[in-house]
């Protein structure tokens, strides 16, 4: 697997140290209130793993799955819920955890979606940001790293659904997408 990997984006350390950092302002922040985090499948599941140690508080844990990438590394723009929630959200304060916004059509399809259930609040936490690439704005309360336009990988974002288990955030070599 490392063969295949050109550059490091983002180390384990750093991963480790803001992923903690992020949790410790998550607990101030959501102190007495009805915390559910939304995991977005399958991208986010490492992140909010280790986010949901981070924090303090009881929370709830959901997943939803939506698609917009398939195995192209470009968005189709189109929606699709492949998981709906099981939860019932109404009255509850959301927290969408992301791996990473690109365009931003993917959450701005969420933002709206779960505000429309009756939930008290909706908010995002994504791990990555690739400001150069949004097509829609949408409001970020957490942020991991900015990154540049770059297809990433690791820390449980696919290639065409590998390199989620590898432990950094790094950039294929080109010849990676061929193969
Ligand atoms: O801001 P956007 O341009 O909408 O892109 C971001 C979304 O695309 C990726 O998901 P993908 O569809 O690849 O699903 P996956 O998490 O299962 O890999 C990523 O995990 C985000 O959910
Ligand atoms: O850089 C990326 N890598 C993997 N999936 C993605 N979905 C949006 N951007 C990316
Ligand atoms: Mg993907």
């Amino acid at each position: 697997m490392k063969n295949d990997i050109k550059t490091t984006l983002v180390t384990k350390e750093e991963l480790e140290q803001r992923v903690k950092a992020i949790g410790a302002q998550i607990t101030e922040d959501y102190r007495g209130k009805e915390l559910v985090l939304v995991g977005v499948l399958k991208g986010a599941f490492m992140f909010l793993g280790d986010l949901a140690r981070s924090i303090e508080i009881p929370l709830e844990v959901d997943f939803m799955a939506v698609s917009s990438y398939g195995h192209s590394t470009v968005s189709s723009g189109v929606v699709k819920i492949l998981k709906d929630l099981d939860l019932e959200i109404e009255g509850k304060d959301i927290l969408i955890v992301e791996d990473i916004i690109d365009t931003g059509l993917t959450l701005s399809y969420l933002v709206n979606n779960l505000k429309s259930r009756g939930a008290s609040s909706v908010k995002i936490c994504t791990l990555l940001d690739k400001p150069e690439r949004r097509k829609v704005q949408v409001e970020i309360k957490y942020k991991g790293f900015d990154i540049p336009d770059e297809f990433v990988v690791g820390y449980g974002i696919d290639y065409a659904e590998k390199y989620r288990n590898y432990p950094e955030v790094a950039v294929l070599k080109e010849e990676t997408y061929n193969k």
